[in-house]
């Protein structure tokens, strides 16, 4: 490195370089406070790995725009590659053809909008289940971070698996168990040199671990579709009511994926669409409802809204969705201040490349902190504050043609979910509001609820959010319609 032209950064230690810079700390939250000190391209090193760290909208759109072709690989993780099957699955694939016919089949059938519809009575239904079961606790506070995350689950595993599946009980908290351990970064990633800690990885020997536990079940679940659409035939099945394991065991069939989509890639897409999946509509779930009791006059204006367009027809349902412009400017403002991914998914470049003057060498590892950019008052005025209006006539959008607001990437690793995510979203949050009314347990006022925050799998509240229901009742409805 040292003939290189390399980004500013912190002052590196022998061996271990900047490492020491970050442990401890929540890391968009360190590497904002980093780059402000050093800039918004910087260079960790991260025991043998460079690391670039990228915290502007113009550099980001330099990484997932200018040179999104070399940038569109991923690092080494050894938690990732285990869970991933070797890198079999979409997130953690390298980019090249195989990769590409991924992405091709998620936006041809997976992942289209018209997929995501037809799972539209799995979202009503698991909303009702929820609202049932909020109604029951009527008065006393609630679990809302985790009865959020339980519909998430739900609703995706119903899109992923259909009805019944044998062992889908004992499937969800193991992937649950899974992406918390595959989060962890081992020493085989920071010095992949050194092939004995590749071996005898203690994190190797916990996420193999739940990973076979989780992989036998859904061999499991990919077995008896298979049974059952030798049985049943699917080919009859209409489109509404294939799973997305049908439709993957379909590409396996007609040899759409470059005739190889073992099973071994089923399983590791299904693992990538709970990963990927669930965690981040709840998340956003949860924040949303957080800033609404923080600011209680948001929180009436989004109820008067939902309550004025369902009015006495009782319930919540994704027809009348698009009338709610309000709402979707809360999950708008909750996706800028609370973006579930705040790092998104660390990039690697092919090739050396020069951005803003540094070298980047071959094979960094590139992190674009997507949380910063969004809270960066250069760009934004209030930038702290939670304020939904802040996109009435405005043309910014999570789309990926603006840099300043990428809580689902850009380019053409952008995330391939959103659709599903929004669905996720949008739906249970308009039922939470129309259906009751909110406090906050023990006499807390607004004020004090504690907003910190903790990077699981996605960066969510560090406590968990309880709050105490109180049903509404619509003016010529009695009782909550299922
Ligand atoms: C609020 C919901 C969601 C958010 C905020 C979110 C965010 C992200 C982000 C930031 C990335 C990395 C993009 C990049 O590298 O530029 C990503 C990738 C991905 N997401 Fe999502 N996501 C959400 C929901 C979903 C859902 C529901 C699914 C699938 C059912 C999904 C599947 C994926 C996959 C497969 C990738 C990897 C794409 C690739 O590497 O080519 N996501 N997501």
């Amino acid at each position: 490195n040292s003939t290189l032209n390399l980004p500013p950064g912190p002052k590196k230690l022998p061996l271990i370089g900047n490492i020491h810079n970050l442990a401890g700390y929540l890391p968009y939250h360190r590497l904002r406070d980093l780059s402000n000190e050093y800039g918004p391209i910087m260079h960790l090193q991260l025991g043998e790995i460079n690391s670039i760290v990228v915290s502007s909208p113009e550099l980001a759109k330099e990484v997932m725009k200018t040179h999104d072709i070399n940038f569109a690989y991923r690092p080494f993780v050894l938690a990732g590659d285990i869970v991933s099957y070797k890198c079999k699955d979409i997130a953690f694939a390298p980019y090249g053809e195989y990769w590409r016919q991924l992405r091709k089949m998620c936006s041809l059938e997976l992942l289209t909008a018209k997929r995501v519809q037809s799972f539209k009575s799995i979202r009503e239904e698991e909303g009702s289940k929820l609202l049932q079961s909020i109604s029951s606790s009527s008065g006393s506070p609630v679990n809302f971070s985790k009865m959020t995350s339980s519909l998430t689950y739900s609703i995706i595993s119903r899109a992923a698996f259909g009805k019944v599946c044998q062992g889908e009980e004992v499937f969800v908290p193991a992937v649950v168990k899974l992406t918390e351990a595959g989060r962890s970064i081992s020493l085989a990633d920071v010095y992949p040199s050194v092939k004995l800690f590749n071996t005898f990885s203690v994190v190797r020997r916990n996420v193999e671990k739940i990973h076979s536990e989780v992989d036998k079940i859904v061999e499991n679940i990919v077995k008896e579709h298979k049974e059952r659409k030798r049985v049943e035939d699917i080919g009859m099945k209409s489109k509404e009511e294939e799973d997305l394991v049908d439709v993957l065991l379909k590409f396996q069939e007609n040899g759409d994926v470059d005739s190889s989509l073992s099973d071994e890639s089923v399983k590791a897409v299904i693992l990538d669409m709970f990963i990927a999946g669930s965690d981040t509509s709840s998340t956003t779930l949860e924040w949303a409802m957080s800033e609404m009791m923080k600011n209680p006059s948001i929180m009436e204006k989004a109820q008067a809204e939902v309550r004025k367009v369902f009015g006495s027809k009782g319930k919540v349902d994704e027809a009348g969705l698009h009338e709610l412009s309000y709402l979707k400017l809360v999950i708008k403002e909750t996706l800028r201040l609370h973006p579930p991914v705040p790092l998104l998914l660390p990039r690697e470049n092919k090739e050396n490349v020069v951005i803003e003057g540094y070298d980047i060498p071959a094979k960094s590892k590139v992190v674009v902190n997507a949380w910063a950019i969004a809270r960066d008052p250069k760009y934004w005025d209030e930038a702290e504050r939670f304020y939904p209006e802040r996109f009435i006539n405005s043309s910014i959008d999570f789309k990926g043609a603006n840099f300043e607001f990428i809580p689902f990437g850009a380019g053409r690793r952008m995330c391939p979910g959103m659709i599903f995510g929004l669905a996720s979203v949008e739906l249970p949050l308009a039922q939470l509001l129309y259906h009751f009314d909110w406090k906050l347990p023990g006499g807390q006022k607004p004020e004090d609820l504690d907003m910190s925050e903790d990077l699981g799998g996605t960066a969510t509240r560090s406590n968990a959010l309880y709050l105490i229901p109180t049903p509404y009742i619509p003016p010529t409805v009695g009782k909550i319609s299922r």
